[in-house]
């Protein structure tokens, strides 16, 4: 579940006006959202806000009942290693270590998301594993190195990186934008499967348009914003 109350977020003190400005955002638990808007309008400010890496010059963002900007930095880390899977627009993956390896990297800082990762699978390395089977990617290809695999690949990787020891929410920034048409959905419906299965709540950025159909839920910022945003 997530809640944004009178949100306001500027990167510079001397801002005319504020890059975020939400009076009001809701989003249940399990919900898949698609958000969307043009480049510059705030969307990746906004993921970095719902991930506790920046935090808003008012109101307030409560994330699975806890009001997360009023979080000491310290366990706002710690919220964020527990609660939230991020797959980032270039994988930020470890290109010299295996599939599996990444994968784990994900609940190295979370001994929650460990504990759960152990409800799944004997071991963190089958769970691991399980995932990467489970996202499409074969036995032979989790055990070399990252560097050696396709985009289509390593974004599994990515996913199954967030989705080790079932964070309830899972933030996608753009992670379609290095495949073709096809690939695109195909990943979308692994992430929905993922997602369903953890009951994980999705909110996944995209300038795609062909993507929005697929989602129940889709959110455009310049329009929740009141339709301010000028391009920059
Ligand atoms: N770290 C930062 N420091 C200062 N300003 C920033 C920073 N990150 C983003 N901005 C500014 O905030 C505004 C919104 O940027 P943001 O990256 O959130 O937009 P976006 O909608 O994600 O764009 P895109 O679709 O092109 O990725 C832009 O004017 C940008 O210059």
């Amino acid at each position: 579940m997530i809640t944004l109350s009178n949100v306001l977020f500027k990167w510079h003190a001397q801002q005319a006006s504020p890059t975020i400005n939400i009076a009001s955002l809701h989003i249940e638990q399990g919900e898949h959202v698609f958000l969307h808007g043009p480049s510059g309008c705030g969307k990746s400010t906004l993921l970095s806000l719902l991930a506790g890496v920046t935090t808003p010059n008012q109101g307030t963002i409560t994330l699975l009942d806890k009001a997360v900007n009023q979080l000491s930095n310290s366990k706002r880390d710690r919220f964020r290693a527990d609660h939230i899977g991020y797959i980032f627009q270039n994988f930020n993956l470890l290109p010299y270590l295996s599939p599996i390896e990444n994968v784990i990297l994900g609940c190295q800082f979370s001994k929650l998301r460990q504990k759960q990762a152990l409800n799944n699978s004997p071991s963190i390395n089958l769970e691991a594993s399980r995932l990467l089977t489970a996202l499409g990617l074969t036995d032979a290809l989790q055990h070399q190195a990252v560097s050696k695999l396709s985009i289509g690949q390593q974004q599994r990787v990515a996913a199954a990186r967030a989705f080790i020891g079932s964070p309830e929410i899972i933030i996608a920034d753009e992670p379609t934008s290095a495949l073709d048409t096809q690939n695109r959905q195909a990943f979308v419906k692994l992430l929905f499967e993922q997602a369903k299965a953890t009951h994980s709540t999705l909110v996944f950025v995209s300038h795609d348009e062909t993507l929005q159909g697929l989602f129940k839920r889709s959110v455009n910022l310049v329009e929740l914003q009141g339709g301010t945003h000028v391009a920059a």
